[in-house]
């Protein structure tokens, strides 16, 4: 009966493969043979000591529920601990609630318990201990059977996870796949809750997040952003700890929050009250890339050992390199297109306030930033001033910073210095500069628009400092601004600031050049004047003893630097005499530059003498030269200068005693070196006593005077000069007239000419127009009272001493019939040698039957 019982257990245990058919065997097959009121199976780990409960029916009986939940109820005086611990095959409890544990081997190794409880007035019999003990082999290896059959589903289901892990890791292109491939395949292999990615950064100092898979628990944390935001030091002992070692690293959180120099991180994730996180090393093709983070789920125990967590790091380490290096050709790319478009929109552009505009949407729309301002370095690179800013930023409408615009600043104020020896932004406090004892000028327009931080970066061109570039700064900044397309702008920057300012430069050059060119028309028209009148010069007529005098006058102050005062009424000669001076001068090769006081309205005088800064008075357009510039190195010709406004003859005196002059509304002062020569027709002497002209600047002005006579005064001089008028207004109009008749001389000699020589020129001038033969013998002189009959000589005639010359050898060869040489011939009478007479002759064109 026994045996058949065996046997047929047995049969009924052999084809048992999964644990519902082991479940259903317990509770409905071997119940058929033994009476007990629930049975089940625990799993034991021989190495860690651990059992726990593995096929079994759920209940709600107590003392069950706590055999399954691993609380075993003490039976007779010993702990069911205790008891499953003995070496015993089978043990029975005694007393109380009484159980059977039949040990399950595999080999040599308790791989668990099947435990049957049996009801309390139902003691466990020795013939169902026996034949459990019989059983127990079959039991054992069915068991071992299940376990090992369940091991080999869960490292196949582990496999095709790992392989379909590894096939939609390959395909992740992006972040966003990855959090998606994170949520929904690493969560099922492993009790994680959420998953961190960090990467290296450049340069391998650092480390921050990549990407999180995180749960919606904290995805409103108030520090999340900072923690994600935030850069660690990849010497920070966790991170070290994880580099170094070889695999995944379990750590409890608390007690890693509780070490020093942790990272921000652990303690966040600590707050969030987690117990355990595991962080692996992130490696692909030899290289540290970074590391993963996993946040166990609360409660469960996250176990290394069987687990495929190194595989998966390294697939998931392929993949994060796989994102970066997409990344970064991406990036590239953007880049590129995006330098590109800021090179196309700045390129053409040749107008600051146009530039200043394209810099702030470009700067805004590809970093965030605001309020820019670029100082551009002077040449020697000692100081800066502001050339393009945000024109909508709010210091831009700052009085404070239009004065700016043209002020230089030094770049030593710790600040500029600074940014300018800085390879990256340099993020600097503008409150500084209000408390410094010499806060530079623009700290009162950052002042007053709030402005607290600023960051500022150095503009070059190569390798060269040109320019800095400063703008608002807040911490949001930190990571829009990715470093190497910033300092790709930053060169576009520098490439269309330089061309910007080279441009100004050229433009500056050609309204320079335009100047200059002005300054030769002007220059020209002096020169031909001055031209014109040094011919006038070797034709200035005078024979009196009065003009005489003057021009003795003339030779003696001529070739020095005095200034010269020329007195005489008007129409005397005075400007005539005054280039004649100049002429005489070592300074005739200079310009003579003439300024009449009297044309000139009293307001453009000034101006006029010391020229004009562009914008110095309403019209002022572009800036002028003054006469005293203008007349540099040469003469300046000051004439009525009774006519120059009392307030002007200060600045006039100022100039003539300094040597230099200021232009109207400039800041410099020019040194000038020029030699003044004034006139007027006004008594000075008088102007002076009614206090018209001041006593200084006459003094400084009569250092040298000249009096030129008046034509009435020196009579003899009237008919050379009018003769001299004939030839040249006869040779200007192209009639013949050659002399005045002694009519009109005489008439000529008896007026008063209050115009004096110009007034003469004029007479002249009129009768040449109207005469018709070849003398004038008729003039028109505005005052006839003045015109008596003069006694007219007869036979005399005025005429040129050409003509004169030729008329008297014509008389003598006449008388000598012809005779040239020997005693008594022409030039015998003549007292000059034949050969010169015959020469003069030719000269005269006196015809050759007079020749001998
Ligand atoms: N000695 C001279 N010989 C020839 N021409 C002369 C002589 N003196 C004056 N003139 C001519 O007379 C005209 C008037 O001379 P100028 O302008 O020099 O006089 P001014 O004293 O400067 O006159 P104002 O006081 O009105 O300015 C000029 O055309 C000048 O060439």
């Amino acid at each position: 009966m026994q045996w058949d019982i065996l046997h047929s257990i047995n049969k009924e245990i052999v084809p048992i493969r999964s644990k519902e058919e082991m479940l259903l065997f317990i509770s409905s097959t071997l119940k058929k043979y033994i009476v007990f009121e629930s049975g089940f199976i625990l799993r034991h780990n021989q190495q860690t000591g651990h059992y726990w409960s593995y096929i079994f029916q759920k209940t709600e009986e107590q003392h069950i529920a706590g055999f399954l939940a691993g609380s075993f109820a003490a039976v007779g005086n010993r702990d069911a601990r205790q008891l499953l611990a003995e070496d015993d095959s089978v043990i029975t409890g005694t007393g109380g609630k009484d159980f059977i544990a039949l040990k399950l081997l595999e080999g040599d190794v308790l791989i668990g318990w099947l435990v049957l409880l049996f009801a309390e007035n139902r003691p466990v019999l020795p013939e169902t201990s026996r034949l459990l003990q019989e059983i127990s082999c079959s039991v054992s290896m069915t068991t071992a059977n299940i376990i090992a059959r369940e091991e080999i589903g869960r490292r196949e289901q582990e496999t095709s996870l790992l392989l379909s892990l590894s096939n939609d890791l390959a395909a992740v292109k992006n972040r966003q796949e990855l959090v998606k491939v994170v949520n929904g395949q690493i969560k099922q292999l492993f009790p994680v809750e959420e998953l961190g990615f960090f990467t290296i950064e450049e340069g391998g100092e650092a480390y921050r997040f990549f990407v999180i898979a995180i749960c919606e628990k904290i995805t409103d944390h108030p520090d999340l952003k900072k923690t994600l935001a935030e850069k660690f030091d990849v010497h920070d002992p966790l991170f070290n700890e994880i580099m170094q070692s070889k695999g995944p690293v379990v750590y409890d959180v608390a007690a890693l929050a509780a070490r020093s120099g942790m990272p921000y991180y652990v303690t966040f994730w600590r707050d969030t009250g987690i117990g355990q996180m595991v962080i692996s090393a992130l490696r692909a093709g030899g290289t540290d890339i970074g590391a993963v983070l996993f946040i166990v789920k609360k409660g469960a125990a996250f176990d290394l050992a069987g687990t495929l967590l190194q595989g998966v790091c390294s697939q998931l380490a392929l993949a994060v390199s796989n994102i970066v290096a997409n990344e970064t050709v991406r990036e590239r790319e953007l880049e590129k297109a995006k330098l590109l478009e800021f090179s196309n929109a700045v390129a053409s552009v040749r107008d600051k306030e146009v530039l200043g505009k394209i810099l702030r949407v470009h700067l805004k729309e590809l970093f965030d930033i605001d309020d820019y301002v670029i100082h551009a370095l002077s040449k020697d690179k000692k100081t800066h001033r502001p050339v393009l800013f945000d024109p909508a930023a709010d210091f831009a409408a700052h009085p404070d910073f239009a004065k700016l615009i043209d002020t230089d600043t030094g770049v030593q104020d710790g600040i500029f210095n600074t940014i300018l020896e800085a390879d990256d932004i340099v993020i600097f406090d503008v409150t500084k500069w209000f408390t410094s004892p010499a806060p530079p000028t623009y700290s009162r327009a950052a002042e007053s628009v709030g402005l607290r931080t600023m960051a500022g970066v150095a503009i070059r061109l190569g390798r060269e400092n040109i320019a800095v570039m400063n703008f608002r700064w807040n911490d949001n900044l930190a990571f829009s601004i990715p470093r190497p397309l910033f300092k790709g702008i930053c060169s576009q920057i520098a490439i269309t600031l330089s061309n910007l300012m080279a441009n100004e430069e050229v433009n500056r050059q050609l309204t320079e050049i335009g100047r200059y060119r002005e300054q030769l028309e002007e220059e020209k028209i002096y020169l031909k004047e001055e031209l014109s009148t040094t011919q006038n010069w070797s034709e200035i007529i005078g024979g009196s003893g009065a003009i005489q005098q003057v021009f003795r006058l003339v030779s003696q102050v001529g070739p020095t630097d005095s200034t010269v005062l020329l007195l005489g009424e008007t129409g005397t000669g005075k400007e005539l005499i005054a280039r004649a001076i100049h002429a005489a001068s070592p300074r005739k090769n200079k310009l003579m530059v003439k300024i009449n006081c009297a044309a000139l309205p009293a307001g453009l005088i000034e101006s006029e003498l010391f020229g004009h800064e562009r914008g110095s008075f309403t019209g002022a357009v572009e800036r002028r030269i003054g006469k005293f510039e203008l007349a540099d190195k040469g003469t300046l010709f000051l004439d009525e200068i009774g006519e120059m406004p009392v307030e002007l003859q200060v600045k006039l005196l100022r100039a003539l005693q300094e040597k230099e002059i200021e232009r109207l509304g400039g800041k410099a002062t020019i040194k000038v070196n020029v030699r003044v020569i004034a006139a007027t027709n006004r008594n000075l002497e008088k102007m002076m006593a009614e206090g018209k002209f001041r006593a200084d600047l006459y003094y400084r002005l009569n250092i040298f005077p000249i009096h030129l006579p008046p034509l009435r005064e020196r009579k003899e001089d009237i008919a050379a000069l009018a003769l001299h008028f004939v030839k040249r207004f006869s040779r200007k109009s192209g009639k013949p007239i050659t002399s005045l008749s002694g009519k009109v001389l005489a008439e000529m000699k008896k007026y008063s000419w209050p115009g004096n020589i110009r007034e003469l020129e004029h007479v002249v001038e009129r009768s040449v127009l109207l005469t018709l033969g070849q003398t004038i013998k008729d003039i028109h002189l505005s005052s006839p009272a003045n015109v008596a009959d003069p006694p007219v000589e007869a036979d005399f005639k005025i005429q040129s001493i050409f003509d004169n010359e030729k008329e008297y050898i014509l008389k003598v060869l006449q008388r000598v019939n012809g005779r040239i040489a020997g005693e008594g011939g022409a030039a015998d009478l003549l007292g000059i040698p034949p050969s010169t007479l015959s020469s003069r002759m030719k000269k005269l064109g006196i015809r050759r039957q007079f020749q001998g």
